[in-house]
């Protein structure tokens, strides 16, 4: 009885281990949901780094990230990863299409200037070497690309009109009006800290008595400015795109080897629980029928070992088994920090940018761009709690004779100093743009009915008394304003026309003035 005594407490002991060896395929388990939240947090990352680059991709993130948090098992992720990774490469390939065309239709602009057989050589060197410039691809749409279009358009012209004239290096009108549009256009781009420099000298050189090379020379020298800042811009999408596709890709085999392993650790495991299983029952077989008790132990002892080296390896098995989860999620970890730090220097550039798109690049006040979403803002605010809200254009008056008299960078100078008081004159809450030129816009929210008028007046008196000293001769620069407070049903577009044709009475009666419209 005693021998039968310890083969039950034996039993016990290997039923206690089979306790065990279920505890650790719970905790196995509890390694997967691990998983299954690291990929969602992933997913939730990438979804923020590719946010309003396409919205199919958006949406399909979304609908990932919305669908992980049902998923039992990370393998449930992977046709919709397959999905995702396909639209990522849909997207990059979409872009490097739309920049082939251009490249293109840069391209045929560069060899109709070619043709010009009559053109100087050094003008000819330096169309080559724009155009070696052009053989490789770009990588980014970038928003310069219209305008690098739109000035070889000019380039074009100034060729097509000056190569087939008789008369062919005489400066005329018309190439002051492109040197004047030029100078226009320069004003609106927004170049970068460390060229501005080089563009200020070229404003100058356009508002001189400039010779057609020298023309020709500026621009030359904005088109390889552009390009420079192009070429730039490209490194980090590029980049940025590559660690993006990258890094799913890695995910993805992260995600179907684990698939695997989970597979085949499944199968070895049921075939493990079914020789546990078929071993256990053998013992209680042979405890219920046998009355021969050296025969008894013989056959316990067989079966205890057949059972102990299942047990062995289940246990062997499902150590390998949480090693290997181990290490996965330690890989889609580190992508997971690879790609979080690539997001984030990429958010920061184009944080960077973005702020760069809504300045002003002279007077460094809020652009046309931003007013926009300004005036939005504000007509959405006083809808809301219907409190005064105005609009204000301001114009210098006779700008146009300071730059002919004094030189445009002098006129530089002096929107810029306007610039800054208009800028200083107004509260936090009150808006200030440049709206282009020399005209400026101002959002005046909560001023009352009564204290418009006075506000306004003192800001035109301000200006007016700024000491400008050009040349050594005293100058007084004044504005005119006029504004209007939006009224009614009309949309807040309405009230600055309402507020610009105010202006234009202001001129009319002899500018330096205020008109409010009622
Ligand atoms: N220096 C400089 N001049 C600019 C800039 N933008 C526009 N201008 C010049 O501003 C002048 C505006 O001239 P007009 O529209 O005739 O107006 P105005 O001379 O101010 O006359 P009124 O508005 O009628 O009082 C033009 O000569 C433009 O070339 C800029 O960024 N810098």
């Amino acid at each position: 009885m005693k021998d039968s005594d310890a083969t039950v407490s034996q039993l016990n002991l290997l039923k206690q281990k089979l306790h065990s060896a279920k505890t650790a395929l719970d905790e196995i388990n509890e390694d997967r949901n691990t998983k299954l939240q690291t990929l969602l947090q992933f997913i939730g990352h990438l979804s923020l780094a590719c946010k309003g680059q396409n919205l199919e991709l958006d949406n399909k993130l979304a609908k990932l990230r919305h669908k992980l948090n049902t998923f039992e098992r990370v393998d449930e992720a992977l046709p919709e990863l397959v999905d995702v990774e396909r639209l990522l490469k849909g997207q990059y390939n979409h872009v490097m299409v739309q920049l082939e065309e251009s490249r293109a239709g840069l391209s045929r602009v560069i060899r109709q200037i070619q043709r010009v057989e009559s053109a100087p050589d050094r003008l000819k060197k330096e169309i080559s070497y724009f155009k070696q410039g052009l053989s490789k691809p770009f990588h980014t749409v970038w928003e310069y690309i219209p305008k690098v279009e739109q000035l070889i358009g000019f380039y074009e012209l100034i060729l097509q009109q000056e190569f087939t004239d008789e008369h062919r290096l005489e400066v005329q009108p018309k190439h002051r009006q492109l040197a004047h549009e030029l100078a226009q256009m320069v004003s609106e781009i927004e170049f970068r800290k460390d060229q501005r420099d080089q563009v200020l000298v070229i404003k100058e050189l356009l508002a001189s008595e400039l010779e057609l090379d020298a023309l020709l020379d500026a621009y030359q020298t904005i088109l390889s400015l552009l390009l420079d800042n192009i070429a730039r811009d490209k490194t980090a999408s590029q980049e940025f795109l590559y660690a993006l596709n990258d890094a799913i890709g890695a995910v993805r085999e992260v995600v179907t080897d684990s698939h695997n392993q989970v597979q085949r650790s499944e199968q070895l495991k049921s075939q493990l629980n079914r020789e546990i299983n078929a071993n256990v029952d053998r013992a209680d077989d042979a405890i219920a029928e046998v009355d021969d008790i050296t025969r008894l132990k013989q056959q316990l002892t067989e079966e205890l070992n057949a059972l102990k080296l299942s047990l062995a390896r289940k246990e062997a098995l499902e150590q390998r088994e949480q090693a290997l989860q181990r290490k996965s999620i330690e890989t889609m970890r580190k992508e997971l920090d690879a790609l979080g730090n690539e997001a984030k220097s990429y958010k920061e550039r184009l944080f960077e940018q973005q702020k760069l798109n809504l300045l002003d690049n002279l007077t460094q006040l809020p652009n046309r761009a931003a007013l926009e979403e300004r005036m939005e803002q504000e007509f959405r605010n006083h809808k809301r709690h219907k409190n005064p809200l105005w609009v204000a254009v301001a114009d210098i008056d006779h700008f146009k004779s300071i730059n002919d008299s004094f030189g445009h960078s002098t006129g530089d100078k002096t929107l810029q100093v306007i610039a800054m008081a208009l800028k200083n004159s107004f509260r936090d809450t009150e808006f200030v743009a440049r709206y282009g030129g020399e005209e400026f816009v101002l959002l005046l929210p909560d001023v009352a009915n009564k204290d418009i008028a006075a506000l306004l007046n003192r800001v035109r008196e301000k200006i007016k008394n700024i000491p400008f000293k050009f040349k050594n001769q005293r100058i007084t620069v004044t504005v005119s304003i006029g504004a209007a407070q939006v009224s009614g049903n009309e949309h807040i577009q309405e009230t600055f026309e309402r507020a610009d044709a105010a202006l234009y009475k202001a001129k009319n009666e002899s500018r330096d003035r205020v008109i409010i419209d009622q």
